[in-house]
């Protein structure tokens, strides 16, 4: 499991790092780390465009007042001695750091308070960790004025709120984030995660001083391997977990298809549907045993409930029947819809439910709309309905109603589709109906569904649900091999 950390908890784990090293050792890993991915952009864009490598390439800094303005400063410093003609702007008075600053004037580079309208790199050292939402008025100036062919944020976009992802103000839009040690909320929640574009880890020994328990966790490969079912050789179709899917109506009947398709790519081995769109489901997936109703499907592992399904009195008892079975549930679409207008039949449940609710699903769900801080948003309603709750965006959170927070790496927009979280949540069911837990089921779910999504994708073609469906075995295939093998993953 990987993980980001806060401001607060970075800066424990860095003092007691610090403690013993020689002052300035961390900063000098940090601007070296820097250094070099600057410099291997540079090359990249001179192979690309044909403009300057490093030698002759133009960089300018917009350096803060703290050490995130000083990391910028000495690598850039570096930079210039490798030829790159470097610009610095202060951009809060005079005040920057000053043996930084020293070091990029030794080594050739100007402070500046007017750089040249283009760059090949800019450097946002404006605000790191130490930085409150919102920029300073004159790198706002500056960011409208420069046209730079990259802008590379050092640490975190400034202007972000760094703990929360939120970003009341403005803020910078990287083309590269470079973070050191781990790494932090904003990278992979909420609008900030937006503004960090490729994200560059550059390891300055923090680790081993991290607190075990991240404010945010994010899966990785190892996890989703760790925690999947593998049928053995005395596995059957009922021991692999028995999914039931109610969803889709005679209005809607390709939610019940897609949903259908997408639990039928997941690890349990018998799909159940019970619905009025049944004879769709049995034309599309003759391997999905049907029925018309809830009652009549028999005993399943964990049940889908909503997609396609009606907010009618037939759709809310379809949904009490649902909740009346000992198995976990998936509850999605409509079914929110009713949880949202009664909330008692949620009261009397004891085994797990996982919510997946849009913004506006969120809104029935809690009488307002999700906080920019979506890890919280995310967890009080977990807690208030005591349950899992994936809420869904362009970067999925999914939170447990013991408070663990946990960030999809792998969203993309492109499973913005219509159908899509119908896939998503028949997938997630036949996770829970083999016997993974809500809050990982959540977190698998969404993690495969990205790289599904990606996978269809490949090529910039446009993207389907079906074709999301279609694509989860080989995510499913890549991510574990991938574990056995890490460095296969590109
Ligand atoms: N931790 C680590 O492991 C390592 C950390 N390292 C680096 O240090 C960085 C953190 O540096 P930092 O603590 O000096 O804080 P930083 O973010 O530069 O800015 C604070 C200054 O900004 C000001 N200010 C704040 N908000 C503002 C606003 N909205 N608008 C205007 N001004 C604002 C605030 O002034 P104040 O108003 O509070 O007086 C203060 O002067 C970290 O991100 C990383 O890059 C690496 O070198 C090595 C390893
Ligand atoms: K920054």
């Amino acid at each position: 499991m990987d993980g980001a950390w806060s401001a607060a908890a970075v800066r424990r784990a860095e003092s007691q790092l610090m403690a013993q090293l020689p002052p300035g050792t961390l900063m000098q890993r940090a601007a070296a780390g820097l250094a070099t991915e600057c410099a291997r952009i540079l090359m990249q864009q001179r192979r690309k465009r044909g403009t300057a490598g490093v030698y002759g390439s133009t960089v300018i800094v917009l350096a803060g007042p703290g050490d995130n303005g000083g990391d910028a400063l000495f690598a850039a410093a570096r930079l210039a001695r490798r030829g790159a003609r470097v610009f610095a702007v202060p951009v809060m008075g005079d005040r920057v750091h000053p043996v930084a600053a020293a070091a990029l004037t030794r080594a050739g580079g100007r402070l500046v308070a007017t750089p040249p309208r283009h760059c090949d790199l800019l450097l946002d050292g404006v605000l790191g960790i130490g930085g409150r939402p919102g920029l300073p008025g004159r790198a706002i100036d500056q960011l409208a004025a420069i046209d730079a062919d990259t802008i590379v944020a050092v640490d975190v976009p400034s202007g972000v709120d760094v703990d929360t992802g939120a970003v009341p103000g403005s803020a910078v839009t990287a083309d590269v984030t470079v973070a050191f040690g781990s790494r932090k909320p904003c990278h992979v929640l909420g609008r900030a995660a937006l503004l960090v574009g490729r994200l560059v880890l550059v390891d300055i020994g923090l680790a081993p001083y991290l607190d075990p328990h991240p404010a945010v966790r994010v899966a990785d490969d190892g996890d989703l391997a760790a925690w999947w079912h593998e049928p053995g050789p005395d596995d059957d179709k009922y021991t692999r977990g028995v999914v039931g899917v109610a969803a889709g109506s005679e209005r809607y009947p390709g939610a019940a298809v897609l949903a259908t398709s997408g639990a039928l790519a997941g690890p349990s081995g018998y799909v159940r549907y019970a619905g009025t769109a049944a004879e769709h489901v049995r034309r599309r997936h003759p391997e999905v045993v049907c029925t018309q109703e809830v009652k009549e499907a028999g005993r399943v592992q964990a049940w889908l409930a909503g997609p396609g399904f009606g907010t009618d009195e037939a759709a809310l008892a379809e949904l009490r029947h649902v909740l009346e079975s000992p198995a976990p549930v998936v509850l999605d679409a409509d079914a929110l819809t009713l949880i949202g207008e009664y909330p008692s039949v949620l009261s009397q449940r004891e085994a797990p439910v996982v919510l997946t609710p849009h913004d506006r699903e969120y809104e029935r769900l809690y009488g307002s709309p999700p906080a920019e801080d979506r890890g919280a948003a995310a967890a009080v309603l977990a807690k208030r309905l005591n349950c899992t709750v994936l809420l869904k965006g362009h970067h999925t959170v999914v939170a447990s109603s013991d408070g663990e927070v946990w960030a999809n790496p792998t969203g993309r927009p492109q499973l913005a589709t219509a159908g899509s979280g119908d896939v998503l949540a028949g997938f997630m069911a036949s996770l829970l109906a083999s016997g993974m837990g809500g809050a990982k089921a959540a977190v698998a779910a969404s993690y495969l569904h990205g790289l599904a999504g990606g996978i269809a994708g490949a090529g910039h073609r446009t993207v389907t649900a079906s074709d999301v469906a279609r694509a989860l075995p080989l995510a499913v295939g890549a991510t574990l091999t991938a574990a056995e093998t890490p460095s296969k993953r590109s």
